[in-house]
C-alpha cells in the first residue's frame, strides 16, 4: 500500500510542476530524419547522445519511453519506493524451478528504469568499475580495443570524483559528467565493517583503484548527496544544445531495415497514441538496455531464425539475439539483529529531522544509496584468480526486519507468508544486513519474445543456479557474510543471526551448506545487473550479436551501445561500466563518421 501511496504523491507532483528545473525539453516538432537517431536515455543513451552532438554538425534525436525524472527520484534511500512506481517497467521473469521459490508465483522481480535517466533513476547509485582480467578477459575474447588498457581511459574520461581524500588518485577522472562522491553521513555500523576487513586481512580503501579486493565505504553517482542519473550528469548541461531533440513517452516498436538491402534507416515510434515514423541518414543507435535492445531488435527482424519464424516475424538476420543473459544473483535475506538503534529502521528515519538535513544540507540518512554503506571484494575458495574476486560483500545497515513499510520485500516480490514467518517476529527492531553476491555467474538465461505486440513484457529466464558451480560458489559467499556480520567488530552490538528458519528449508540443519543453498534457492534476490543479450564478440563468434565496433552483424548503419554488448558480465556494478561503453561507443562513431 506505501509504494501505492508513493505513486500518488509522484503523480500529484508531477501535475504541478511538469518540466522539472533544468529538464531537457521534450521536442514538440519532430523531424523527418536526423542523422543520428538513439533509442533510450539511459546509461549508455545518454552519454552517447552528448558526445554524438558535441559535434554541431550532426543532428541526434533521442527517443525515450518514460519521463523526466523529479525531486523525489533524487533521494537515494527512497529507492526502493521509486521502484513501486510507473518509472520501473516492472518486469517479472518467468517462473523459476531452481530460484526464486520464495517469491510470489517463483517469479524474482527485474526493474528497469523507464525515465529520462533509465535505470540510472531507479538504481542503487553504488560506483564500482571491476577488475584488470574482466577487460582483459573482453579483449581475449577476440574484442579489440576492449583491453582493460584501452577501457581505462573512458572511466576516466567520464568521471568527476570529489572524495577529498582520493581527489588526487591516478585512479579517478576529474573534469568528467559523472559526479562520483561518498555519502557524508554514516552508521556507526559501517566503521564496524570496514574493521571486519582488517580483521579478516583483507585491505581497505578505494577498490577501484589498484587494490584488488578490499573492503571500503561506497563511492556513489550522487552530487551533493541526491542521485545523479545519467540524464541529470549527460543530458541537462548540454540542454541548449540546437542539434539534439530529445522526445519523451515515446515507445520504439520497430527499427526500420531495408531487408534488400539490410540497411537500417529509420525507426518506428508511438507517443500519445500517435504513430510516427523518422529516418537516420547515419545510424540508428540502440540503447533501450539489456531486455529491451533484443526485445526490439526481435520485433524489427533479427534474431534467432526459429523464434521469429514462431512469433510470425519475417526474418532479416538470423542472430543470437537474447542469449548469453547474466547477472549478479545474490541472497539479500540475511538479518543480524543488534541490541541497539544504530541501524536503519523505516518508521524512524520518518523524523521531519532527516529530510530537513537532506533537503536542506544534503547529508543524513537519505543520502544512503539504497541503503549500502560499504562493499567488500573477496575470494572463495573456488577463485582461481585471487586478482579477480568472485564474490562480494554488500553492506547494508538495514534488513527485512525493518522494512515496515513493505517497499523493500514489494520491490523483490517477496511472499508474505515468507516474510511473516522470517521477518515478522523482528519486524520493527534494529539489524543490519551483509549480501553475499556472485561476481562471475556461470549460468546463462535468455530472453524471448511473448509476442509480435511491442507493448508486451518480453519473457525473461535467468535460470540461476542451472550450474551448480553458482550455488557452491554462493554458499561460500553466505557464510562468508555470516564471519562478517557475527564478528569481532560487529560484537558490541551483540549482533546474532536472526534464528528463524526459511520456509521451506527447515527440514536441514541450520547453518548448514545444504541449508544455506536452500536459502539461496528460495530467497533469490540479485543487483539488477543483467547484460550480455547482445554479445559483442568477432565474426567467428557463433554467439555474436555485435561486432567489436558495437554493429548489429550483417546489418548496416545498426549499432547497440548499453549492458547487452557485455560478453561477460565484469565483477562490478554495471552503470559506471554502460558509461564507459557510451564513451567509447562514441569515439568509434566519430572515428567512422567525421571527415565523411
Ligand atoms: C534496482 C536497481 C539497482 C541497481 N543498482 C546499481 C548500482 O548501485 N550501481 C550500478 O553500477 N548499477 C546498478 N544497477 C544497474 C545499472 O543501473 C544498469 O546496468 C544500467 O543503468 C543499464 O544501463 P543501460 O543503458 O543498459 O539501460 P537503461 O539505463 O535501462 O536504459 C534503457 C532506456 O531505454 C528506454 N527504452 C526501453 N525500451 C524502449 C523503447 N521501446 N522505446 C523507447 N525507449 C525505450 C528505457 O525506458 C530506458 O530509459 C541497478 C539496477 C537496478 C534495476
Amino acid at each position: 500500500q506505501q509504494p501505492l501511496f508513493f505513486q500518488t504523491i509522484l503523480d500529484f507532483y508531477r501535475d504541478f510542476f511538469q518540466i522539472p528545473p533544468g529538464a531537457v525539453p521534450d521536442v514538440t516538432n519532430v523531424k523527418k530524419s536526423y542523422d543520428f537517431v538513439v533509442i533510450g536515455a539511459g546509461s549508455g543513451g545518454s552519454v552517447v547522445v552528448n558526445r554524438l552532438t558535441e559535434n554541431s554538425n550532426w543532428s541526434v534525436l533521442l527517443i525515450e519511453a518514460g519521463r523526466e525524472e523529479i525531486l523525489l527520484t533524487d533521494v537515494p534511500l527512497l529507492s526502493s519506493y521509486i521502484l513501486g512506481t510507473d518509472y520501473n517497467w516492472g518486469y517479472k521473469v518467468e517462473p523459476q524451478d531452481e530460484a526464486c521459490l520464495s517469491m510470489n508465483d517463483g517469479r524474482c522481480s527485474w526493474p528497469r528504469g523507464k525515465s529520462m535517466g533509465g535505470t540510472s533513476v531507479i538504481n542503487y547509485m553504488v560506483y564500482t568499475r571491476g577488475f584488470k582480467p574482466d577487460y582483459d578477459h573482453w579483449a581475449s575474447l577476440g574484442n579489440p580495443g576492449w583491453s582493460y588498457e584501452d577501457v581505462f581511459k573512458y572511466f576516466m574520461k567520464s568521471e568527476q570524483i570529489t572524495v577529498p581524500y582520493i581527489k588526487k588518485s591516478k585512479y579517478h577522472g576529474r573534469g568528467g559528467f559523472l559526479n562520483v562522491e561518498r555519502p557524508m553521513w554514516r552508521t556507526p555500523l559501517a566503521r564496524a565493517f570496514l574493521e571486519m576487513g582488517k580483521e579478516l586481512n583483507y585491505p581497505s580503501g578505494d577498490t577501484d583503484g589498484l587494490t584488488p579486493t578490499g573492503f571500503s565505504y561506497v563511492l556513489t553517482n550522487t552530487k551533493d548527496g541526491a542521485r545523479q542519473s545519467a540524464s541529470k550528469a549527460f543530458l541537462r548541461p548540454i540542454r541548449n544544445r540546437v542539434n539534439m531533440h530529445v522526445t519523451k513517452r515515446s515507445t520504439v516498436t520497430k527499427i526500420l531495415i531495408n531487408p534488400t538491402t539490410k540497411i537500417a534507416y529509420g525507426v518506428e515510434f508511438v507517443k500519445n497514441n500517435k504513430k510516427y515514423v523518422v529516418r537516420a541518414k547515419k545510424e540508428v543507435i540502440l540503447s533501450a538496455g539489456a531486455l529491451n535492445s533484443p526485445q526490439l531488435l526481435m520485433l524489427s527482424g533479427i534474431g534467432p531464425k526459429e523464434h521469429l519464424q514462431s512469433m510470425g516475424i519475417p526474418v532479416i538476420q538470423d542472430l543470437k539475439v537474447g542469449h548469453n543473459l547474466q547477472d549478479h544473483v545474490s541472497m539479500a535475506g540475511l538479518a543480524f539483529l543488534v541490541n541497539d538503534t544504530v541501524s536503519i529502521v523505516e518508521q524512524r528515519y520518518r523524523h521531519p529531522r532527516y529530510f530537513f538535513d537532506y533537503w536542506v544540507n544534503g547529508d543524513g540518512p537519505y543520502t544512503l544509496p539504497g541503503g549500502a554503506e560499504g562493499v567488500a571484494f573477496v575470494s572463495t575458495k573456488y577463485n582461481e584468480n585471487r586478482l579477480h574476486p568472485d564474490m562480494e560483500l554488500v553492506f547494508g545497515p538495514g534488513a527485512f526486519t525493518g522494512d515496515t513499510g513493505g517497499s523493500l520485500r514489494a520491490c523483490f516480490n517477496m511472499n508474505e507468508s515468507f516474510y511473516q514467518s522470517v521477518y515478522k517476529p523482528f519486524e520493527g527492531k534494529d539489524a543490519f544486513n551483509v549480501v553475499p553476491v556472485l561476481l562471475r555467474p556461470k549460468s546463462r538465461g535468455f530472453v524471448r519474445l511473448r509476442s509480435k505486440n511491442p507493448f508486451h513484457w518480453p519473457l525473461l529466464y535467468p535460470n540461476y543456479y542451472k550450474d551448480k558451480r553458482d550455488l557452491r560458489a554462493m554458499v561460500e559467499g553466505i557464510k562468508m557474510a555470516v564471519t562478517v556480520g557475527t564478528g569481532k567488530s560487529f560484537k558490541k552490538w551483540n549482533s546474532r543471526l536472526n534464528p528463524m528458519r526459511f520456509p521451506g528449508c527447515e527440514h536441514l540443519v541450520f547453518g548448514s551448506d545444504s541449508y544455506w543453498a536452500c536459502c539461496a534457492q528460495h530467497l533469490t534476490t540479485n543487483l539488477h545487473h543483467q547484460v550480455g543479450t547482445c554479445k559483442m564478440g568477432p565474426s567467428t563468434d557463433p554467439d555474436a550479436v555485435v561486432d567489436p565496433r558495437l554493429r548489429v552483424y550483417g546489418i548496416e548503419k545498426l549499432r547497440v551501445v548499453d549492458a547487452s554488448i557485455m560478453p561477460v558480465i565484469p565483477a562490478s556494478h554495471t552503470n559506471a561500466v554502460v558509461v564507459m561503453i557510451g564513451e567509447k561507443a562514441a569515439d568509434l562513431i566519430k572515428e567512422e563518421w567525421e571527415g565523411r
